[in-house]
């Protein structure tokens, strides 16, 4: 029994070595992923995913507090990031220098009875004086937005970058991964379909309403009834809600959103590394619609966004929550881009 725990041991230690030869004889060109927030319930699980990338070559962690503390943990993961922790604003600029994406989760959640646009007051300062020190330090870099309100944070980081000379919309998203890991989640299990082989786009913004499921485009096709697909949209544009209810007070999503976020970083590296046909949904610059910011399958390249695609066919239902959603979307959007020009 030893002798075989020990030959098992050994075996995998091999195959470890192994492993880590293999990662040095990629060709993987060398990547700097900057998460900021990243001591927090969304910035560790997902500070871990992103040590666990082969693309990463350097994982700098930033968070006021913390970030040593994570960034030693995670460094004797056995992957091939270099970790380096940050704290304080006076490390901000070390952390950011040289990056190619900047996660960025900094921020306060929700509790319970809480809208996303209640967190605005707090979050919106935060997220404007880290975009400022982005434009400064990585104004190239792909900038992955996690902090909500996401329908407002954005225009609030393009106001920033345009300020500072430095804004490409190409570079700019919101991650919304997280709607359509849930509209998959949800509809391959009404669907009685494997869930991996289930795509949902999810189009909109990331609040309440503004989160429109396209279940009519969703691959493969189930034959779900009217009323199923309603409860469906709803679930999923609640689905924050209902993880925050269940928290009961101690935060909002963090290992379903730190995976989502690993997901859409992966995919911006892979669109910088020149892999062909990537495609994701993300709030960006767009004109899809009458509103200058919405979520739509884009497809990532080496400048970040290469290509919007439109929304497609929609059913009657869609329709009309592509219309219900506007009105919200347009009051969030706006007051973001009021907030970052009375404020520059
Ligand atoms: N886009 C989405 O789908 C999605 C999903 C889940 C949560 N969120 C949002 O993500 C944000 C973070 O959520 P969380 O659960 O990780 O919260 P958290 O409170 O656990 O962590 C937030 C972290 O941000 C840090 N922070 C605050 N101000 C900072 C600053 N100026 N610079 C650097 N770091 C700073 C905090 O110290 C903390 O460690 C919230 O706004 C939440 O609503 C978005
Ligand atoms: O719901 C929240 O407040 C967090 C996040 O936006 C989510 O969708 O889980």
């Amino acid at each position: 029994m030893r002798t075989q725990m020990l030959r098992s041991v050994q075996s995998a230690s091999k195959s470890s070595k192994f492993a880590i030869r293999n990662y040095a004889s990629t060709s993987n060109p060398e990547r700097k992923v900057t998460v900021l927030g990243a001591a927090g319930g969304i910035g560790q699980p997902l500070s871990m995913l992103m040590k666990l990338n082969p693309l990463v070559s350097t994982l700098s962690l930033y968070d006021l507090a913390g970030t040593p503390g994570v960034a030693a943990d995670c460094s004797h993961i056995n992957t091939r990031a270099q970790v380096f922790g940050y704290a304080e604003d006076k490390e901000l600029g070390k952390a950011l220098e040289g990056s190619d994406v900047v996660i960025i989760p900094a921020g306060v959640p929700r509790k319970p009875g809480m809208t996303r646009d209640d967190l605005f007051n707090i979050n919106a300062g935060i997220v404007k004086n880290l975009c400022t020190a982005v434009a400064k330090y990585c104004p190239n870099a792909l900038v992955n937005m996690i902090s909500n309100p996401v329908n407002s944070t954005v225009p609030i980081a393009s106001e920033v970058f345009k300020k500072a000379g430095t804004y490409d919309p190409k570079r700019l998203f919101g991650v919304t991964t997280l709607d359509v890991v849930r509209a998959k989640t949800f509809y391959a299990t009404k669907a009685g379909l494997p869930v991996e082989e289930v795509n949902v786009p999810v189009v909109g913004g990331h609040a309440g309403i503004t989160i429109l499921p396209l279940f009519s485009q969703a691959h493969p096709q189930a034959n779900l009834s009217e009323s199923d697909i309603e409860k469906l949209t709803k679930r999923t544009q609640d689905g924050g809600t209902e993880v925050v209810e269940a928290k009961a007070g101690k935060g909002s999503a963090t290992l379903s959103m730190a995976y989502a976020g690993a997901i859409f970083a992966d995919a911006c590296l892979k669109g910088l590394n020149g892999v062909p046909d990537v495609v994701e949904c993300s709030f960006v610059e767009s004109n899809v619609t009458e509103l200058p910011f919405f979520a739509s399958k884009v497809r990532l390249g080496k400048n970040g966004v290469e290509e919007i695609y439109g929304l497609g066919t929609l059913s009657d239902y869609e329709q009309k929550g592509l219309e219900a959603l506007k009105v919200e979307l347009k009051a969030s959007i706006e007051k973001g881009i009021e907030f970052a020009r009375k404020n520059n």
